[in-house]
Parts: structure tokens; C-alpha cells; sequence
């Protein structure tokens, strides 16, 4: 839902202040004159209570900026005319944007703000004469603290939803850019070490003095980074192992008497290095298909966004004539081909099939690996015939086309289909165990075969 615009908020604010007689209005802008300092501490010791708040409002910083402003803040709320209440509203504004700027949770300001209440009514019980209806003062603060507070907590929430989407978007971009660099940059890094340790062994330095692997630029850079983001691949344990065993063994035997093993040691160094390049550009491959949201094996969008697109799909489809269909794709009897050709022709297989379905959609779908041997095509602006007929030429297209399991064997492989076209529901969790469904019966019923639901 739309929030209100501007205007309807000077409307309301202005509509608020009519209500109450000038009197009152004079009688608690002069509480507020007298008062100020003790309700801006009222406010501001409930955020210090908070341990998050606290680590960035100390309390030399809650007397030098901000308690002024919060005096500020609260003349300007309670003068008796307003003479812009637009730029009212604006000041409201900007001091939510403020507060999701640095973080301060939005209960906590609320919190805040009922204290501040709390502390008014107070002064207004004891310090308001007879003919001043306590009650109606009440009323007055109470409406104005709360429509700030309004105006504050939505303009909070847009800033933060910005903030998030930023931070995402970044995080995003700093991994699929990051992984390319640190790539070369640790490939130089290690064939530095390698040079540096070339030389000292050609200037006949002393053993103690050769640089260590684990100590050099490359090696602090694996030890701290690498092995805590790639923590569990398997390449991980081989490289520290060959890492330790470049330090402990192979640097001591390089100061041997006899020069054919001091040959050998070098060799193995470098060998050593050359390994690890390796098995770590593996692992940073791996990584940046990862990072990026694409499956490794068959450079098919992964399920990591698959959250955004559905719920970007079903937002479309709200503003569109259009629908879009989940297809849940399933190779049938998969199993039975690893276990009689043997994984990698299992794993040919499943890039053969990606191909297919890639091939076969148009640039607005989107075709992701569920996982194992299933895949899910989101299918965008069709219909339940157009949907019906993709699901089957698909079907069709695996069925012909032989593929290529290992270099000398070709195999037919077949698909089950399940297909169901989104209905509005505004849970996308709702289609996907649907075409889930429909897929289940395809392959209860025989498999090769799509079912619509
Ligand atoms: N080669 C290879 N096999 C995988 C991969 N991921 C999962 N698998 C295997 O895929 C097989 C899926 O077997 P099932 O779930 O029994 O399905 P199925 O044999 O296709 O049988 P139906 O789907 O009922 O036709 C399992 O043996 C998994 O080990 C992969 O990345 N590569």
C-alpha cells in the first residue's frame, strides 16, 4: 500500500492542532519551555539502556548534540501556530532517515517516545491550573508525539529496505569481482615467493634466513582467508598439507651436502607450488560459479536466487495480462546411469540436458538446477496452452537428441515433466509444490511424459 503524501500529512497534522484551544497549546509550549532539558534526558537515557544504541550515543554525545536537538525538536513540535507544517513533516522525515542511517532500532525510538509521553503528562497533572483541562493537554502531546513517530517510522522503513537492498547488491558485486582478482593476485603473490626463494638459494643465504611459504604474503593470505571461506573443499587439506611439507622438509634438505639431493628438494618446490596453483583455482572457480548463483557443473543458475525470482515474477504478474509456468524437469531413471556408466558419464549427461533446456528457453526465462537431476524452468508471459506445448516439445527434444555419456557410448535419456501455471497466489511456495505435484504423477505414470496441474 502507497503511504500517505505530503500534503495528506500536513492536512491531518494541521487538522490535529485545530482541535485544541490556543490556551492549552500556549500553557504546554511554555512546559515545554521550562522543561526541555529534563524530557530530552527522559528520551535519551531509555536509548542508553539499549547496548547497541549505547555504543554510539555516549553520554558526552548525548549532552553536546543531541539533547540540544532533541530540545530543539520538541519547541518546534509544541509551538503554538505552526507557521510551515510542511517542512514539520520534512523534519520528521528526516530524522527517521537519520536513525536507520545509524542503525537505531525503530522500537527503541518508539520506546523512547512513550517515556517522553510519560514525562509530559507528569508536568501536565501537576503543573496545569483548573480552567487547563489536564486531559485535553494530554490528548494534544500524546496525537503530536504519535504523528512524528508515523512520519518518522515510515520514512525509517524505506531508508533501511534501501539500505538492505544496497548492501545485497554490493555484496554481490565485491564477490563475483573479487574472486577474478584475487586469483591473479595470489598467483603473483606465490611465484614471488618462489623467485625471492630462487634467489636466496643462489646467493647461498642461511637456512633459517629462506623465506617460509606459510610466513609469505601468499601464505597469509591461504592461512587467514582462504582456508576459512573454503573451509570442508576437499583441495584445502591437500594444500596446506603440500604448504607444510614445502616448510618443514623440502627448505631444510635445500642446505643438504649432496647436491643431488639439494636438485630434488628445488624440484619438489616447485612442484609443490604448481599443485597448489592448481587445486587453488579449482577452488576459486568452484567459488565464483557460486557466488555468482550458478551451479558449477552445468553453469545453470543455482537455487540461491531463486527466492528473488519468483517473487519478482509474481510481482510482474500482478501488473500483466500475462502468467508465468513453473516447470519442474526430472531425468528419468538416473541412478541406473551412473551406476552403469559411472559418474562422470552421469555428470555429461546433466550438462547435455542443461544445454537442451537453456537452448530451448528464451531470454526472459530463467532455468535453474534444483539439485541432483532436477532442474526448474520459470517460464515467463505464457499461457496454459503455451506452457503445455513448451513442456512437450522439451520432452521431445531430450528424447531425440543422444548423448554423449563417455567417448564411446551414446545413451537415450528421457525427462518427466511436471508444469503449472501461476494462479496469483502471492506465495510462491504454493506453485512449486504444485508443479512438485505434477511431477510426481508424470513419473508415477510412466515417466517420459509431462503433466499439467
Ligand atoms: N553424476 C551425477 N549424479 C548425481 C549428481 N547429483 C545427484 N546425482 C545422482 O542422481 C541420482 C538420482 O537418483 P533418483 O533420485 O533415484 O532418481 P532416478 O534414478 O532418476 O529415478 P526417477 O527420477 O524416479 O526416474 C542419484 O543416484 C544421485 O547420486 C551429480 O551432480 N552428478
Amino acid at each position: 500500500m502507497r503511504y500517505k503524501d505530503k500534503y495528506q500529512l500536513v492536512a491531518e497534522w494541521q487538522a490535529l492542532q485545530a482541535r485544541t484551544s490556543v490556551p492549552i497549546r500556549q500553557a504546554v509550549a511554555a512546559l515545554v519551555d521550562v522543561h526541555a532539558v529534563d524530557f530530552a534526558d527522559r528520551f535519551y537515557s531509555v536509548m542508553l539502556e539499549d547496548p547497541h544504541a549505547s555504543l554510539f550515543l555516549s553520554n558526552d554525545q548525548v549532552k553536546q548534540r543531541l539533547n540540544p536537538s532533541m530540545q530543539r525538536w520538541l519547541k518546534a513540535m509544541f509551538t503554538v501556530e505552526h507557521a510551515d507544517f510542511e517542512a514539520l513533516v520534512e523534519q520528521q522525515e528526516k530524522v527517521g532517515q537519520v536513525h536507520a542511517r545509524i542503525d537505531i532500532p525503530i522500537n527503541l525510538v518508539l520506546n523512547g517516545a512513550r517515556q517522553l509521553k510519560q514525562a509530559f503528562y507528569e508536568q501536565i497533572n501537576t503543573a496545569f491550573k483548573s480552567h487547563l483541562s489536564p486531559g485535553n493537554a494530554s490528548v494534544y502531546v500524546s496525537d503530536h508525539i504519535d504523528m512524528a513517530m508515523e512520519i518518522m517510522s515510515h520514512a525509517y522503513s524505506v531508508a533501511s529496505d534501501r539500505n538492505a537492498r544496497t548492501e545485497e547488491a554490493y555484496k554481490l558485486f565485491s564477490l563475483t569481482q573479487s574472486i577474478g582478482d584475487e586469483r591473479e593476485r595470489q598467483r603473483s603473490a606465490l611465484l614471488n615467493w618462489e623467485n625471492e626463494l630462487m634467489f636466496a638459494v643462489a646467493a647461498q643465504q642461511d637456512i633459517a634466513t629462506l623465506p617460509r611459504l606459510s610466513n609469505s604474503d601468499f601464505g597469509l593470505w591461504y592461512f587467514h582467508k582462504a582456508c576459512h571461506a573454503f573451509e570442508g573443499a576437499p583441495e584445502i587439506v591437500t594444500i596446506s598439507r603440500h604448504i607444510q611439507r614445502v616448510d618443514r622438509e623440502w627448505l631444510d634438505a635445500l642446505q643438504h651436502e649432496d647436491i643431488s639431493q639439494r636438485l630434488k628438494a628445488l624440484g619438489e618446490i616447485r612442484d609443490a607450488a604448481r599443485t597448489v596453483l592448481m587445486l587453488l583455482d579449482d577452488v576459486l572457480e568452484r567459488a565464483s560459479g557460486l557466488d555468482a548463483g550458478r551451479d558449477s557443473l552445468t553453469r545453470l543458475l543455482n537455487r540461491k536466487f531463486l527466492s528473488v525470482v519468483l517473487s519478482r515474477e509474481i510481482e510482474i504478474a500482478r501488473h500483466s495480462e500475462h502468467s508465468f509456468a513453473l516447470l519442474m524437469v526430472d531425468i528419468d531413471h538416473f541412478k541406473s546411469i551412473n551406476d552403469t556408466h559411472g559418474h562422470d558419464a552421469g555428470d555429461n549427461v546433466l550438462q547435455q540436458v542443461a544445454s537442451i533446456l537453456d537452448r530451448s528457453t528464451r531470454g526472459g526465462d530463467y532455468v535453474f538446477r534444483m539439485g541432483g537431476e532436477e532442474f526448474l524452468i520459470v517460464l515467463v508471459n505464457t499461457d496454459h496452452d503455451g506452457c503445455r506445448l513448451f513442456a512437450e516439445r522439451l520432452r521431445q527434444s531430450v528424447a531425440k537428441e543422444p548423448m554423449l555419456a563417455a567417448a564411446d557410448t551414446l545413451l537415450n535419456v528421457t525427462i518427466s515433466v511436471g508444469v503449472t501455471l501461476h494462479d496469483g497466489h502471492p506465495d510462491y511456495n504454493n506453485s512449486l509444490q504444485r508443479a512438485d505435484k505434477a511431477l510426481y504423477q508424470a513419473k508415477r505414470s510412466g515417466r517420459n511424459r509431462v503433466v499439467v496441474q
